[in-house]
């Protein structure tokens, strides 16, 4: 089965040459694209669709989400309106609503936030485990998030539980938890933050998962200058998340991590992506990840939602670009490509990487995966011109209409 998308006036394809075409279309067989060029040479298909001259992108990738829990953290987060400031401790009020709630519950909540995700245009997500911190609640995590997610991070080292000896609960986290959790996941990351994991226990978590099979990533220099960027490049983690307060060295080393990667042709020796995660910014008050500075040192980045009930409240991809665009400097093509490509190349799904057989995401080329994001706008710079506005029109996941 193969449907002729037309009369698309802007196709941001973010590919590796950024193309951005006008007055073109797109042809999606199964579930991948098979011809992508101008309008008037697009060949026949068994059904077409008019996109009506709106602008079309890839769907968003989500790179960083914790999808899996239950509770509302609504007075805490007035708490921080009326100027408390965010601590790793709200964590604890999280892990102990996740407990209680069942397996038929836990998974009903997640798909639902996945569901809200799709229907703004998020066609390929990662979410995290973080809110059991203990072995059966962080593998009934991982278990359901891997019905439900693209990809799954472990994130036992979210925070030591309360009463738990830190040493004590870092093994915990190094060997029978990850044994629990490892048929469900392939990433691991760690809060590495004060009030959350040291370096040294975060070395040891992040050394024991790379030891399991597992890719990494760090939730690192969220709360201040912090040793999470220096290790995430050290162990050739795949990102570091949040990024809020960078050293000088810190933007050296990310950079520097990129020598070896063409981003021209997407090949070469891959560095560490560096994750922005703007609503979190914005909802902790913290400064804005310094993105701008990031690009023009020749760091790869990602925008992402970081969903969660405690500083990121929301799975709006188009709220972190419009952001990125309005307050972080970038342009709306840097802002969409860090919220498609980046987060798939932060996932190792970017083009050229398609190596255990599902399309590359992230990007509109001939043999991606058919994940495409209709406006109801002509031109993707309506997302940062009509911020707030409910521009999602049609939803392309794998080839399936979702919206
Ligand atoms: N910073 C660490 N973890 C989450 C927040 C977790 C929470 O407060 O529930 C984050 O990415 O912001
Ligand atoms: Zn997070």
């Amino acid at each position: 089965m193969s449907t002729l998308i037309t009369n698309i006036a802007e196709l941001m394809t973010q590919d590796l040459e950024h193309r951005v075409l006008r007055d073109a279309a797109v042809v999606v067989e199964g579930e991948r694209i098979s011809w992508i060029g101008a309008a008037a040479d697009a060949p026949p298909a068994d059904e077409a669709v008019d996109a009506g001259g709106r602008a079309m992108l890839p769907g968003w990738v989500d790179s960083h989400s914790h999808l899996l829990f239950a509770g509302d953290r609504t007075a805490e987060f007035e708490a921080r309106m009326a100027g408390e400031s965010y601590a790793a401790g709200g964590i604890a009020v999280t892990m102990n609503a996740t407990r209680a709630t069942s397996d038929f519950d836990l998974t009903r909540l997640a798909m639902g936030r996945v569901a809200e995700a799709v229907s703004q245009g998020t066609t390929y997500l990662e979410t995290k485990t973080g809110y059991g911190l203990d072995v059966e609640h962080e593998a009934r995590s991982a278990r359901i998030a891997s019905t439900i997610a693209d990809q799954v991070t472990y994130l036992g080292a979210h925070l030591v539980p309360a009463g738990q000896d830190p040493e004590e609960y870092t093994d915990l986290v190094c060997g029978p938890m990850l044994a629990a959790v490892r048929p469900y996941v392939q990433w691991a990351d760690v809060f590495c933050e004060e009030g959350a994991f040291n370096a040294e226990q975060s070395r040891r978590v992040l050394m024991a998962c790379r030891e399991a099979g597992l890719g990494l990533r760090v939730h690192g220099n969220q709360l201040g200058e912090g040793p999470g960027v220096e290790l995430a490049v050290e162990l050739g983690a795949a990102s570091v998340d949040h990024v809020n307060y960078l050293a000088a060295q810190d933007v050296k080393a990310l950079a520097s991590s990129w020598s070896g990667w063409d981003p021209a042709v997407g090949t070469g020796e891959r560095g560490t992506v560096a994750t922005c995660l703007p609503a979190c910014d914005l909802s902790t008050r913290q400064p804005l990840a310094s993105a701008r500075e990031l690009l023009d040192a020749g760091v790869q980045v990602a925008l992402a939602s970081n969903c969660n009930p405690g500083t990121s409240y929301t799975s709006s991809m188009a709220f972190c670009v419009t952001t990125a665009v309005l307050q972080m400097r970038l342009s709306v093509h840097e802002a969409v490509r860090a919220a498609t490509y980046g987060g798939a190349l932060a996932l190792h799904k970017e083009a050229g990487r398609d190596t255990d057989g599902e399309r590359a995401v992230g990007s509109i080329a001939v043999g991606h995966r058919a994940d495409l994001h209709l406006l109801n706008a002509p031109s993707a710079t309506h997302l940062a011109y009509r911020p707030g506005m409910p521009l999602t029109y049609a939803v392309w996941r794998a080839g399936v209409r979702e919206r």
